[in-house]
């Protein structure tokens, strides 16, 4: 029987564990702090920032948010995030990306204060990770490796396909798989939109990530018998629901759950993990900050 991991599940049990820190923190006078920062009418976007903020409303981190005309000059965003980097109630700064095109965002990563980063999209954070010394794990590729984890995944001497190379999926998780640490250990192909036969490349995977935002781009066929799947697309697809749209992963469910042993849906697979991560990187900043040390899941 192939498993189907429950990523609400293995969420919420790190969420239960986060809220006991919290309750350390507040005990030491410290409520941790996030605040978020949206310059986008995309509806996806609002709805994973108030996804966010309602995460932690409901763990008793002080969510803060802000949001900008898409319009508005960049130096404002830059100027908003300024002001929170000073604010000492504010232990982690979250800019939604994608931000609008006339604004530099490699500028906006390098603002955010690297110890407020909780994203881990500084460059200082990057190179920390590379360097195999993180401060904060990028949440999606963090919550991954829990999910593995749960999941009795190991990934030590496995070969994973990463499909997709950007700065917030693919090239975090490549670099985790192949740290010299738990949850690392693989050996690890990265796949991009110029890559040849992507077929041939995943059929050799072990564990195989999709990240490529491109609705149910990877079917059955392009999956060895036994592998994992991991399933980080969520794809807003036209449909005949109440919302106007369902769903849709990165991978076709049904002919991959054929062949996989492990698998992740979409949704209530990879993205409630996301959530669950940022919320762990924030507890981590307060804790770093107010100097007052908590045991993390
Ligand atoms: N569940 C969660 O928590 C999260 C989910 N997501 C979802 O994950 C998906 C990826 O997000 P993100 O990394 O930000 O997306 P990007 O668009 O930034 O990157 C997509 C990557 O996939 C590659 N790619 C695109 N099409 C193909 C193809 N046909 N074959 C092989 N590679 C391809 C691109 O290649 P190239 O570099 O050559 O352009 C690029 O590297 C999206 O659906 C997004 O919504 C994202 C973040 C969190
Ligand atoms: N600075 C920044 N940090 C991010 O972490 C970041 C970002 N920008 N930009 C966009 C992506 C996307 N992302 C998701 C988070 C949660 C779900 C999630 O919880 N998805 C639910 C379904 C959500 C729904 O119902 O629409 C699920 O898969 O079960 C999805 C996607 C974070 N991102």
């Amino acid at each position: 029987m192939t498993h189907v991991v429950d990523g609400n599940a293995v969420a919420n049990r790190i969420r239960d564990d986060l809220r006991n820190c919290v309750d350390a923190l507040e005990d030491e006078g410290v409520t941790p702090g996030l605040a978020t920062v949206l310059m986008s009418e995309d509806a996806a976007s609002e709805t994973y920032v108030s996804m966010k903020q309602r995460a932690c409303e409901d763990l008793g981190i002080e969510g803060i948010h802000r949001e900008l005309d898409p319009d508005a000059p960049a130096d404002e965003l830059l100027e908003i995030v300024a002001a929170m980097n000073e604010d000492p109630d504010v232990h982690g700064v979250l800019v939604q990306m994608p931000v609008p095109d006339h604004v530099d965002r490699a500028a906006v990563l390098r603002s955010v204060d690297p110890r407020k980063d909780v994203d881990g999209f500084h460059p200082e954070n990057v190179g920390r990770l590379v360097a195999g010394n993180p401060r904060f794990k990028p949440c999606t590729p963090h919550g991954i490796q829990k999910l593995l984890e749960a999941a009795d995944v190991d990934t030590e001497g496995k070969h994973a396909v990463v499909v997709g190379r950007s700065d917030i999926v693919g090239k975090p998780m490549a670099n985790l798989l192949i740290q010299k640490a738990p949850g690392g250990n693989a050996t690890t192909t990265v796949c991009h939109s110029r890559t040849a036969d992507l077929g041939a490349k995943t059929r050799e995977a072990d564990i195989v990530i999709a990240a490529a935002g491109y609705p149910e781009l990877i079917d059955g066929s392009m999956i060895d018998e036994g592998a994992t799947v991991i399933d980080v697309g969520v794809n807003r697809v036209d449909a005949d629901t109440e919302k106007g749209y369902e769903l849709v992963g990165d991978v076709e469910f049904e002919s991959a759950k054929e062949k996989a042993d492990v698998i992740t849906p979409v949704p209530g697979g990879v993205g409630p993990m996301t959530i669950a991560m940022l919320l762990y990187n924030t507890v981590a900043a307060a804790s770093n900050q107010a100097d007052v040390p908590v045991e993390l899941p």
